[in-house]
This record gives structure tokens, sequence and C-alpha cells, in this order.
């Protein structure tokens, strides 16, 4: 359940990522520390930031400046990779082109999902089908690398989602009259498990909403990854996690990158709330089962407007 947190903590993970083979690991102490903080985050606000990930700087910094080079191409080049539901709705969507809630969103990005072979996840899978752009969009992003470590039976097989997302500045000049709060992406949670995501330095947009109803800045602080719960991991922990509702915010006349990932269950997962964690309210379900791959499809076939759905 989420609390009336007014900020968003800041977690150091390096014991994690040190002593993660160590067999002696559950009885480290930096480790239980780390593992404390961790659940009372993701209890309290559903948000928090990592540092000591082990993923350098410069390798965040570069991903963010080829982000920034694909949106600045002129918007021709850019829907050379455009997307529809015929590509499995993988590929680069305009300006306004991603709702949430039914209304448009102000930005700009390029989705990608876990490839998979046609027919592997039956019909529903149907609407995901199809190949990445990634000659031209991430060669170095090094994400693909990234998305190999989650994959293989140790983690269960998982699917996953990345998102490169532009967000274009705005000033009184360009919009006069402009709302102070004016919407780059709609409060929204996110689906799977845990979301990763690196921002751009120096311009805070994304905000976090607390069980009052107080949005909470998470500003970027250099270095860090926010993370979030998200649908999938709430219910399996039957509402013990947050799923928190968030949104960004565009106020600065800088254009604005932010690249996601989204660490998912795997496709066909059925997820209900752990039976521990019902123990640990008596008994009592708090959250309904889903089945991932439907929840997923529901919410792309959401996220765009009826010419995109035609398509296919
Ligand atoms: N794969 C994820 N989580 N993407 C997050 C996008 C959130 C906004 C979307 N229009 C929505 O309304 O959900
Ligand atoms: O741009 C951001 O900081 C976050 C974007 C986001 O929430 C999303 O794409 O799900
Ligand atoms: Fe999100």
């Amino acid at each position: 359940m989420a609390t009336d947190f007014k900020s968003i903590p800041i977690i150091d993970i390096s014991p994690l990522l040190c002593k993660c083979n160590d067999p002696k690991v559950v009885e480290d102490s930096e480790v239980s520390e780390v593992v404390k903080q961790l659940l009372l985050a993701c209890k309290e606000s559903g948000f928090f930031y990592v540092k000591g990930h082990g993923v350098p700087d410069s390798l965040l910094k570069e991903v963010r400046d080829m982000a920034h080079k694909f949106f600045d191409l002129p918007y021709d080049e850019k829907i050379k990779i455009k997307m529809s539901a015929a590509t499995g709705f993988r590929g680069y969507q305009g300006i306004g082109e991603n709702l949430t809630q039914g209304r448009p969103d102000m930005q700009e990005a390029i989705d990608c999902y876990r490839e998979f072979k046609p027919g592997r996840y039956g019909a529903l899978g149907k609407a995901l089908e199809g190949s990445n752009k990634w000659y031209i969009i991430i060669k170095a992003l090094s994400l693909k690398t990234l998305c190999g470590e989650f994959e293989g039976l140790r983690a269960g097989d998982p699917f996953w989602i990345t998102r490169i997302v532009g967000y274009p500045g705005i000033s009184d000049s360009i919009v006069p009259g402009l709302p102070e709060n004016y919407i780059g992406c709609g409060a929204h949670t996110d689906y799977g498990l845990l979301t990763l995501v690196n921002q751009d330095d120096e311009i805070p947009a994304l905000q976090v909403r607390n069980r009052s109803g107080e949005w909470i800045w998470a500003v970027p602080i250099p270095g860090t990854l926010v993370c979030n719960i998200c649908d999938m991991l709430k219910i399996w922990s039957n509402g013990l996690y947050e799923s928190t509702l968030h949104r960004v915010i565009t106020n600065s006349p800088k254009y604005r990158v932010s690249v996601t990932f989204f660490y998912e269950p795997n496709f066909n997962a059925v997820i209900e709330p752990l039976e521990f964690c019902k123990q640990k309210v008596d008994g009592i379900k708090k959250c309904e089962r889903a089945v991932y791959g439907e929840y997923l499809v529901r919410k792309v076939y959401g996220n765009f407007g009826i010419e995109y759905l035609m398509n296919k």
C-alpha cells in the first residue's frame, strides 16, 4: 500500500552485485541491509533510485545521446521505422500518437518487444509478432546485452519491453497560455514486474503520486536508474508492493529523453497472489489474477488509436 511518502529513496545496491555469487550471501549483513531498504521502498512508494548498479555513467549517457540523435532526425527518416499493427507495434510513433487514458501524450517514442517465433504465443501473441529495428536504432544501446541477462531458464523465460521516449521542449512562445502541467505522459502504472528508467540529467519531469494524491518529483540524479514496481508484481505480492501511479510533466524548453526497460513475467504466466504473501494478511486475497500476455495486449491496443488497429 502506498504511503504519504514525500521523497523517493536512493539505494546503493553494490553489495548485491559484489556478493551475488557468494554462497553465504543470505547471511551477509550488508546484503540484508540493502534488501531491507528495497523491501521498504517497494511497500511505501513502489519507486526507488538505484546506484552502484554497475552500468557505467558513460554508457547511460551514450544511450541517451543516441536517442537524442534519432529524435533529431527529420520526420521522413524517423517514419522509415514507423510502428503499426502490421509491425507488431514495434517501431517509431510520432508526437501525440500514444494515448494515456484516451488523451494524446506529448512525446514520440520507439517501442521494442522481446522477439519470438510467430505462433509461439498462439492467437494472443499475434498482435506483437514482428522484429525490432535494432540495426537503425540502438546498435550500441547495450540493451540487447542487458536483455540477454534476463532471459534463459534462470529467470523463468521472461518477456521484456524497451521504450525510447522523447519529449519535445516547451515554452510560452511555442504554446501561448501554456498550462502549468503540460503532459508528456499521462498518469499510468506500468504493466509487468519492474521498470528501469534512464532519464536525462537536469530536466525534472517524472512525478509519482502518493496516497494523498500529491505528485512527488522523481528528479534526475546523475548515475542512478529510477526503478518502479509494476502491476504484475503488485498482484504477485498480493498488494504488499505498490504499482504506483506516475506521469511525465513537460515544463522545460529543453528536449528530454528517457530510456525505459520493462522487465516482465513470462508471456503466458498466470499471475496470482503468492500464498506466503496472502498469509501475511490472514489469507485474504487482495488482488485479482491476470494472464500477463492478455493484460499486455489489452494495454497495447488501448495505447493506440483505431487507425493502428485496422492495419493488421
Ligand atoms: N510498457 C509500458 N509500461 N509502457 C508504459 C506506457 C504508459 C503510457 C501508456 N499510454 C498507458 O496508458 O499505459
Ligand atoms: O519518461 C519517463 O521518465 C517515464 C516514462 C514512463 O513512465 C513510461 O514510459 O512508462
Ligand atoms: Fe511508466
